[in-house]
């Protein structure tokens, strides 16, 4: 069977310690990521979900503990290695993290050419700017630079280069901050339809209680320097840990909530 197809988990994380000065942000914490879903990762401010999502990717040298992505160590792995796997996943970072000085579309060809450079320029523009179209940005976006660009087009462009490799993974961080509550649904619902069409495992970062309903299979929950917790929301809720609680019944996730069942009614799912 070829790796893309493969059902074993493109995330395993165990026992992760990852320490800044005397200060442990994570201290033990397991993780495992399954294929094919849209994995949630919530908790308080500073409790090391970017660290964790930079030490996945290779940006963060644990101090101890093992990643595995898609089989291979990236915390033991030779460079060469980690570089093969390193083309199978893409990344959007908080604020989209595009060059200021490329175009949209010079900013997709990036990773092309970093890891296709024998592709010829023509076909790379062409892979370019089927990505931009792809995450939703209008055929004009191409030839803009990202000053030229709103909040939530930025985000696009971002998550257009995220694709540009065909990858099996996608990392987005806090993909819905900053945008206006329309402009954040639609990214939602983006996310899911491109998931789900191009069978994509998503690990997701975010504050935002409406993305955890609408579109994540599972929640990991990050506290007291693991993850604490793993699940749907409601095996989350039955738990009864007090910031687990807090979170999801505050006034925010009870809103989240039942604004999910209006929209699970409307489309008479429930
Ligand atoms: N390079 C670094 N040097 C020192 N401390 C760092 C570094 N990177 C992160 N930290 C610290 O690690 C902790 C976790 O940071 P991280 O950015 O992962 O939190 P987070 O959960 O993503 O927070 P937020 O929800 O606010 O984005 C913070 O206390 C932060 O100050």
């Amino acid at each position: 069977m070829h790796e893309r197809f493969s059902t074993d988990p493109p995330i395993v994380i165990r026992g992760l310690v990852n320490r800044f000065g005397d200060i442990a942000v994570h201290d033990g914490l397991d993780l495992t990521v399954k294929q094919g879903e849209i994995l949630g990762v919530v908790g308080g401010s500073g409790t090391g979900k970017s660290v964790l999502m930079r030490s996945i990717i290779g940006l963060q040298m644990p101090d101890e503990g093992e990643i595995e992505v898609f089989g291979k160590s990236i915390t033991d792995a030779e460079p060469d290695e980690v570089l093969g796997v390193r083309n199978r996943w893409g990344v959007l970072f908080q604020g989209g993290a595009l060059f200021s000085t490329l175009t949209v579309g010079e900013n997709v060809e990036v990773p092309l050419k970093q890891f296709f450079p024998e592709i010829d320029d023509e076909l790379r523009k062409e892979i370019a700017r089927y990505k931009v179209l792809l995450s939703g940005l209008p055929e004009e976006a191409i030839a803009k630079y990202p000053s030229e660009l709103s909040g939530g087009m930025k985000k696009r462009a971002g998550l257009a280069r995220a694709l540009a490799l065909d990858p099996e993974l996608l990392f987005l961080d806090e993909p819905t901050a900053g945008l206006d509550p329309i402009g954040a649904a639609k990214f939602d619902r983006q996310t899911r339809e491109l998931a789900q069409v191009l069978g994509l495992t998503v690990f997701l970062i975010t504050h935002d209680l409406d993305t955890l309903y609408e579109i994540c299979d599972r929640v990991a929950v990050l506290a007291d320097k693991k993850v604490i917790a793993v699940g749907t929301i409601p095996e989350l809720m039955e738990i009864g840990h007090p910031w687990i609680e807090e979170y999801f019944n505050g006034p925010r996730g009870r809103g989240a909530q039942a604004a999910k069942v209006r929209q699970d009614r409307r489309a008479g799912t429930s």
